[in-house]
């Protein structure tokens, strides 16, 4: 079947798929073969899978995990000195209402911290890979106080650990596609990837349903692996029917979704898939999506075997950096 084929013959997914990454660095053409053919399917299925034995140490996550709620406790002051809506393409803090995913929504009930690619051993940061970043140059921003320095270093070790198992991941994506297992590289030379740190306070009693915590929205780049706090369900993705199924946190795994980079080069043949998050579950909530895009240089072109005269390719073609910034500036012209 060629992948347009695949692409057409898709019923409704009722569930996400875990695969299993233990042997994604191993050269068994058995074992690879596999692994692609897994991730084929949840691409073209359903956009959303889990991953499992994925290699990010633990301490690294309960780092992250600490950096975050030390930074979300700061006063509100102190967080809004590196608001986003004053730096260059919405780096640092995200106030709750702020930004809006979903057009129909009325502001997300999340705050978050948002920071591209840095190098871990410059002490006062604020130093990235500009040099190809065009219309998303910009510095990352940092809280000042003291203990800031901590929660730097942990974040960052989070990013570069991530940035890693994202980089293992272009391969098998393109393998998916039939192309080569480089076909990526020449496109991911400069870390076009942002982390955010979110934080959902717990929703209680009537909620208005424009008001969640994130809208219902597709994410922007290639790809983003989220980790989201154990035990604590929020996270639903949309199926073609219509239905809401539960994402629920699988302890040790990371999410892994889709976004429009992929679906449009894809011509829609890996989807981009719908999800929203809310937190009715009575206490705070914390989670981290690292999104990778390709350099924002690069031009959102279809590959060639995606498209047929029954699926045309019906996207504009813009480059990966002006259509990350088009949506960066509808989200936060939110008016609280
Ligand atoms: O918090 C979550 O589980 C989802 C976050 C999300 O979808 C996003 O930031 O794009
Ligand atoms: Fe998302």
């Amino acid at each position: 079947m060629t992948i347009i084929d695949e692409a057409t013959a898709i019923n409704a997914f009722h569930d996400v798929p875990v695969i299993d990454l233990t042997n994604i660095y191993s050269d068994d053409p058995v074992l690879r073969k596999d692994l692609v053919s897994q991730v084929r399917d949840a691409c073209i299925r359903v956009g959303f899978f889990y991953v499992s034995n994925h290699g990010i140490e633990r301490c690294i996550i309960t780092g992250a995990l600490e950096a975050a709620k030390w930074f979300f406790s700061l006063p509100d002051e102190t967080k809004m000195e590196i608001e986003n809506k004053k730096q260059a393409n919405f780096k640092g803090y995200s106030p709750l209402l702020s930004g809006n995913n979903d057009p129909n929504g009325a502001g997300d009930l999340q705050e978050g911290f948002e920071f591209g690619w840095e190098p871990l051993d410059t002490p006062k940061g604020g130093v990235q890979d500009e040099s190809t970043a065009g219309v998303m140059a910009g510095a990352n921003v940092w809280p000042a106080q003291g203990e800031a320095v901590g929660f730097r270093e942990a974040a960052l070790a989070y990013y570069h650990a991530v940035t890693k198992l994202g980089k293992a991941l272009f391969p098998l994506f393109a393998e998916a596609l039939d192309q080569s297992p480089d076909f990526f590289e020449d496109k991911t030379q400069h870390s076009a990837a942002l982390m955010k740190l979110l934080h959902y306070p717990p929703q209680t009693g009537p909620v208005d349903d424009r008001v969640i915590g994130i809208g219902a929205h597709t994410d922007w780049e290639c790809f983003t692996i989220l980790w989201q706090e154990p035990g604590i369900q929020a996270l639903q993705v949309l199926n073609s029917e219509k239905r809401w199924i539960n994402a629920p946190p699988i302890d040790g795994s990371l999410v892994i979704n889709l976004g429009d980079e992929f679906a449009r080069m894809t011509n829609g043949v890996f989807k981009s898939t719908v999800h929203r998050a809310i937190n009715r579950n009575g206490v705070e909530r914390y989670s981290i999506p690292l999104f990778f895009g390709l350099d924002y240089n690069t031009r959102l072109e279809p590959m060639p075997n995606c498209v047929s005269p029954e699926r045309p390719f019906e996207y504009e073609v813009i480059t990966a950096g002006e259509y990350i910034k088009a949506r960066l500036a509808q989200t936060y012209s939110h008016k609280r």
